[in-house]
């Protein structure tokens, strides 16, 4: 296997997908090319001992190679929720394209795996415009999602536009962490922004004030700022620094919605909550012909 020479890289098989673990001095982490999805994140401590994941990944998620999984870190691309036809070519009738964008369903390629003279481990993946995709979405791009496993877990989503002409698109980085959907969360960081509640028609308001979980809720956060702390009981839990995403959703089920979910056992709903980094709704990008366009997030224990 190539890289597997790579100090700490080791490559196993969970079901129909290559597992790829990466240990250095900082942390532990653990993806997959299917969807070039990370799947585990420890930190460790500064003994050297690995500390709780910060993902969560359901006990029934399915590694068959051709589902998206349900946890870690999904790659919504190059739509987020259902189709945008606004922006993109008109489909044909019946055609059922995927929600939030075909990539989390797609083997990617495994570029690169480094580790570097910092101690921190980088791997890159990469995904390009194929028969396979432009029978679902007819334009030509090259996608490259790195990973750095380090004091922090850095991923870096990178989207080349091959066409000679722009393209517009919305994306997320759709974290599942292992926290309670209750109001011992809170989040601080998104004061500022435009808040829409999907669960609520939609209702919009600014936010002035940490946010404070409920479950179910399926929130959207227009204009964000850059950086977002999440507590349980007043305590640091979580941070997040993002660059060029400047949307969040926060998404859990609830005790309802998630008996809809073939992945989800029912009482799981408690185990996590979505906080998603991305340019969504108006916040949609757009990556001018033949060029690029890069969002980032780092997520760290505080
Ligand atoms: O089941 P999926 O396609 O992974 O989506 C899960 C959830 O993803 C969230 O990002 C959306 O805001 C929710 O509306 C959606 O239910």
């Amino acid at each position: 296997m190539p890289f597997s020479h790579i100090p700490g890289v080791t490559f196993s098989m969970r079901d129909a997908v290559s597992v790829i673990e990466v240990e250095n001095d900082y942390a532990k982490a653990v993806m997959t090319a299917h969807g070039a999805t990370v799947l585990s994140y420890c930190p460790k401590d500064k003994n050297g001992d690995l500390q709780e994941d910060l993902l969560w990944v359901s006990e029934q998620a399915v590694f068959d190679g051709k589902a998206a999984i349900r946890g870690g870190i999904p790659v919504c691309w190059p739509w987020f929720s259902g189709y945008q036809s606004e922006f993109n070519a008109l489909l044909e009738e019946g055609a059922q394209p995927p929600a939030h964008g075909f990539v989390r369903k797609m083997s990617w390629h495994l570029e690169n795996v480094e580790k570097l003279p910092s101690g921190v481990t980088t791997v890159l993946f990469s995904l390009s415009s194929s028969k396979e995709t432009q029978a679902i979405w007819p334009y030509a791009f090259a996608l490259q999602l790195q990973v750095v496993v380090g004091e922090t877990l850095s991923l870096s989503l990178t989207t080349h536009n091959l066409n000679a002409f722009d393209l517009q698109l919305t994306e997320a980085l759709h974290t599942y962490f292992r926290l309670p959907p209750d109001d011992t969360l809170q989040l601080d960081g998104l004061q500022g922004a435009t808040q829409i509640e999907t669960l609520q028609q939609n209702r919009q308001n600014l936010v002035g004030t940490p946010v404070v979980m409920q479950s179910p809720i399926d929130n959207v956060y227009l204009n964000a700022g850059p950086s977002l702390q999440a507590s349980v009981q007043g305590e640091p839990v979580l941070q997040i620094d993002s660059s060029h995403a400047r949307s969040c959703i926060v998404w859990n089920p609830g005790p309802e919605t998630v008996k809809g979910f073939s992945d989800i056992e029912n009482s799981h709903w408690k185990e996590f909550v979505c906080i998603e980094n991305g340019n969504v709704w108006n916040n949609f990008v757009t990556v001018p012909a033949e060029s690029k366009h890069k969002m980032q997030i780092a997520i760290c224990k505080p």
